[in-house]
């Protein structure tokens, strides 16, 4: 599934960011280079203010950098880019109030002129992956967190983005919500062959859903290591937690972090 042949999808070379505040500036992000192939799923880790949200922010185009690049499909990403829908943490936030579940997820739909039917299936099969029929008439404030960050990941994949970005998605729901949401990634990962890519404090998580963890060290950062996941795609929560190679990959992974802290 995983194409390492051809260009990586999204390519970070070089990158540096410095913000520059009343106080003088402030080197966030030293040089961080990695790729990340189509259909991979990537999750970034490091000690809490490395500079992991940072790193997002350039990579969705939200914020410039300082120096180096970063770009999906051969394209240096100035601004966000269509391909690609971000998930925060925060779904209080991104969460449209005044709109019912249906409509959140309609709303970026609008840009996309599909046809209607085209757009209704998409609406549809993103409620049902994310297991939100039933509730597409209620208003947010209705739901649980755990519920509102479903709405939030269904209006990503209804925009069927070529790749996902998300900032601790998962950091504000229950252990269970967590572990659910956390197998909807990689089903949305199997069914729609979608690029993602997670920033998480949880080393479990990250080793749980990813093809590869990039930790961050240093300040300011740089790629520490990264470590590779040969799971394969078909990942169970008892099953593949109770692995020794995933108790041997949290350890380095714990290591490092400590290490970089
Ligand atoms: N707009 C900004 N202006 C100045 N400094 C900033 C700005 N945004 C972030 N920083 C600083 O950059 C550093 C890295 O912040 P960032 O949120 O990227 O780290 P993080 O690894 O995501 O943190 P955490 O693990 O706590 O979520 C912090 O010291 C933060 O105070």
């Amino acid at each position: 599934m995983i194409d390492h042949e051809t260009a990586p999808r999204l390519r970070v070379a070089g990158l540096a960011k410095t913000y520059n505040t009343k106080r003088g500036a402030v080197p966030v992000i030293a040089d961080l280079t990695f790729d990340v192939a189509a259909g991979e799923i990537v999750c970034i880790v490091g000690p809490s203010g490395i500079g992991k949200t940072t790193l997002l922010k350039c990579l969705t185009g939200l914020q410039s950098t300082t120096s180096g690049i970063a770009s999906i499909d051969g394209k240096a990403i100035d601004g966000p880019p269509e391909e690609m829908a971000l998930v925060f943490q925060e779904y209080t936030r991104s969460l449209m109030p005044w709109l019912t579940v249906e409509k959140n997820v309609r709303l970026p739909l609008k840009h996309l002129h599909l046809p209607a039917a085209e757009r209704e299936e998409r609406i549809s099969s993103a409620l049902v992956a994310v297991g939100l029929i039933g509730a597409e008439t209620k208003y947010p404030w209705q739901l649980s967190g755990g519920m509102q960050q479903r709405v939030a990941i269904a209006r990503a994949i209804a925009y069927r983005p070529e790749v996902l970005v998300m900032d601790e998605p998962f950091a504000s729901v229950d252990a269970q919500t967590r572990f659910e949401l956390e197998d909807l990634c990689l089903r949305v990962r199997a069914q729609f062959g979608m690029t993602i890519v997670i920033v998480t404090h949880d080393i479990d998580e990250a080793v749980y859903l990813s093809d590869r963890v990039v930790v961050l060290g240093e300040r300011p950062a740089r790629v520490t290591e990264i470590i590779d996941v040969n799971f394969g795609g078909a990942r169970d929560q008892l099953t593949t937690r109770a692995r020794p190679e995933f108790a041997e990959l949290r350890t380095t992974i714990f290591e490092l972090i400590r290490k970089a802290g």
